[in-house]
């Protein structure tokens, strides 16, 4: 009773990591079995079926919370409807039978984990659960997953087992090993998440193209869709290439079959008036619908998703343009306005979300991609990387926003985070060289090659922070007699938006300790906080990233070195440095003395016309900074140009009696500015306005 019986089967070699279920006893894995015979097997069958829920199962007596398996939790622990409701971040919930629950009492409470609202798993023995109230304004989707989840981690904390969010991709190999199932598989390893795999075809490729292409029976995707699915715990469900029709029609049937079934396949939601929604339970979907390869070659035909069966269990579909317009009849789309088109009538077919990826937009020199929710467009802009090593984007980016998603991350956050890391890692192999041909593959595990860089990279940077930035100045600060700590959070109070720590008269040791200690305040406001010059000290308190000026660490190494997760910006007076500072890999640029400033000295001023014209040059947002304040700050943000997203102040925030004040002058300056812009223009836009 003591050994996990799992020991041994585990995929993981880690023995404390519990991913598979246990399969009962006396049933054997499907070991030695013909693939090509497709016949259903005892694996294919239903995962509950001759399986007592008692099964492998653990009294509550005698029994050590060390020894709990997830397995044997999911058989055995009983929601009730009696009383389960969810008020703000906890969830109360009453046991059918207490002694399964340890030590726990007969009804206990516990948080609810943000983002658990994509991690879905099947939860056998629960009822239909009552939820009172939206959370955090998001419609929460899987309750019994999130209650599974958090009752498991109650009973078992401490018990030293530990999960990996799973991503299962269905996709096709690529031989050459730089798209499909490979590059899915190499792009969760990067974002740290368990994937397993069913194999829909195979194809012989290379870096030239497609030589050939061997599609798998449909009952034999089926039989591993359900092998995965009988015994592991599955986040998330990507799929790549499906080649026929009937695989979909399969893929539909397995995802669905999947989910807390009959009654208990339906979460009823009430929301705050009373309305009922029925929503259907199973893993998160993440379609990429693959229809041509980078090399043009066709892998599906476009009637394999206009079949519509899948688009409505998705999550989220990811098209590039090509598969766009062929998922919409052939359509021709040219322009960002034909992107949101095309976007808005994929989600028509029942997607939840869309990402048209515009990486082909005809006379771009940005990659612009729409993402709609069904409510909002958000334009995500990003450089376009001239390299020859990009095959396997698509899938990469598809994965990533799926391991993203399995982690507990929110759909928008998951995108952009996916897109950052597909943009590091085209930078990081634009000389990769790897093949003859005209399409090469790129390294998803950049990141192992830098020891400094041995994490997982975090969600993207978000320009619209650039708003209001405020920048310290030790020489203030001591004349004013205020901490640093002080400082930045009064100027965080007042609604400072980002926050750079530029201390030029501290020694190193004094420095990182302020820092560590502005860290904690910045964290715990989610205001990121960056570093002037120093980038061993952004690294010593892990901050949010550094700004570098043109006779610092060039900004080409401060990447490699503080890895693709960090913000790095860059200051520019001209269009060449803001070029640079864009191909060296830089989130951003700060461009002046826009106007004459006692702050920095010799510096020479470019005025507003300077800054247009960085602006205009730049491919990365731009923060205006030099002698800004309440004065002239509108005339700054009158210059209208898209790109320029935000003022950088020192001493119209910092030498003054109070900084809370004065930073809540020049905030509401640019909010009411941008809600300005916002009607005159009648645009619907990205950018977050707080009050
Ligand atoms: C947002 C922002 N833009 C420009 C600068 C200037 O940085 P740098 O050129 O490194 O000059 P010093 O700040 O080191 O004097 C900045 N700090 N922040
Ligand atoms: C750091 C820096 N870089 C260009 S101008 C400047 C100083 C800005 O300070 P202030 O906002 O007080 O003019």
């Amino acid at each position: 009773m003591g050994r996990s019986p799992a020991s041994g089967r585990n995929p993981a070699s880690d023995k404390n990591l519990a991913i598979g279920k246990s399969l009962a006893p006396g049933r054997s894995p499907a070991t030695g079995k013909n693939p090509a015979s497709g016949r259903n097997s005892a694996t294919g069958s239903s995962p509950a079926s001759g399986r007592s829920p008692m099964t492998g199962g653990c009294s509550a007596s005698g029994r050590s919370p060390t020894k709990v398996r997830r397995q044997d939790l999911g058989f055995r622990m009983q929601i009730s409807p009696i009383h389960s409701e969810t008020h703000a971040d906890r969830v109360t919930v009453a046991a059918f039978n207490p002694s399964l629950f340890f030590n726990h009492p007969d009804s206990f409470s516990f948080p609810v984990p943000i983002g658990l609202t994509y991690a879905k798993n099947r939860f056998e023995r629960s009822q239909v659960l009552l939820v009172r109230q939206k959370r955090n304004g998001d419609r929460v989707r899987s309750l019994s997953g999130m209650l599974e989840e958090s009752a498991y981690a109650a009973v078992t904390q401490g018990s030293g087992l530990r999960r990996l969010a799973h991503v299962l991709t269905v996709a096709g190999s690529d031989s050459g090993g730089g798209a499909g199932i490979q590059a899915d598989i190499k792009a969760c390893a990067a974002a740290c998440v368990y994937c397993s795999s069913v194999i829909t075809s195979v194809t012989a490729q290379n870096t030239i193209g497609v030589q050939g292409v061997y599609s798998l029976a449909e009952n034999f995707v089926a039989e591993q869709l359900r092998s995965v699915l009988s015994d592991m715990q599955v986040d998330v469900i990507k799929t790549g290439m499906l080649p026929s029709p009937g695989m979909i029609t399969v893929l539909c049937q397995i995802i669905k079959e999947f989910p807390v079934r009959g009654l208990w396949l339906l979460l009823i939601y009430i929301t705050v008036t009373c309305t009922f929604n029925l929503v259907a339970l199973h893993a998160a979907v993440v379609v990429d619908p693959v229809m041509v390869s980078t090399s043009g070659d066709v892998l599906s035909g476009p009637s394999t998703l206009s079949g519509k069966e899948l688009l409505p269990l998705a999550d989220i579909v990811t098209p590039n343009l090509k598969e766009a317009s062929a998922l919409l009849g052939g359509i021709s789309l040219d322009t960002v306005g034909d992107m949101r088109f095309a976007a808005k009538s994929i989600h028509a077919f029942g997607a939840r979300n869309v990402l048209v990826k515009g990486g082909d937009l005809p006379g771009s020199s940005d990659a612009i991609d729409i993402f709609f929710d069904g409510e909002q467009f958000h334009e995500l802009c990003g450089p376009r990387i001239m390299t020859r090593n990009t095959h396997g984007t698509g899938c990469t980016l598809a994965s990533y926003i799926a391991a993203e998603l399995a982690k507990g991350a929110p759909m928008l956050q998951s995108v952009q985070a996916a897109k950052s890391f597909v943009k590091s890692a085209l930078l990081y192999s634009k000389d990769l060289m790897i093949g003859n041909g005209p399409q090469g593959p790129f390294d998803h595990l950049f990141m192992l090659k830098n020891q400094l860089n041995n994490y997982a990279p975090k969600w993207s940077f978000n320009a619209n922070s650039l708003l209001l930035y405020a920048v310290t100045d030790s020489r203030m600060n001591k004349k004013w007699a205020r901490s640093i700590t002080e400082a930045v959070k009064a100027s965080i109070e007042g609604g400072a938006t980002i926050i750079q720590l530029r201390e030029k008269e501290v020694e190193t040791s004094e420095f990182v300790k302020k820092a560590v200690d502005c860290m904690a305040i910045c964290r715990s406001y989610h205001v990121p906080l960056l570093i002037n010059d120093r980038i061993d000290v952004a690294l010593a308190c892990d901050a949010d990233g550094v700004h570098i000026g043109q006779s610092d660490m060039p900004a080409e190494l401060a990447r490699k070195i503080l890895g693709p997760g960090k913000i790095i910006g860059v200051s520019c007076k001209t269009p060449t440095q803001a070029m640079k500072a864009w191909a060296d890999g830089a989130d951003y640029i700060g461009c002046g003395g826009v106007f004459p400033t006692n702050t920095k000295q010799s510096n020479p001023t470019i005025g507003l016309k300077g800054l247009e014209t960085v602006c205009l040059a730049s491919k990365l947002p731009v923060v205006a900074i030099g002698g800004i304040s309440a004065g002239n700050i509108q005339s700054v943000m009158e210059l209208g140009v898209p790109n320029l997203k935000g003022v950088a102040v020192v001493s119209a925030l910092f030498d003054q009696e109070s900084v809370t004040t004065e930073t809540r002058r020049l905030k509401s300056l640019l909010t009411v500015r941008l809600k300005l812009q916002c009607m005159v223009l009648g645009l619907l836009h990205s950018q977050q306005i707080d009050e």
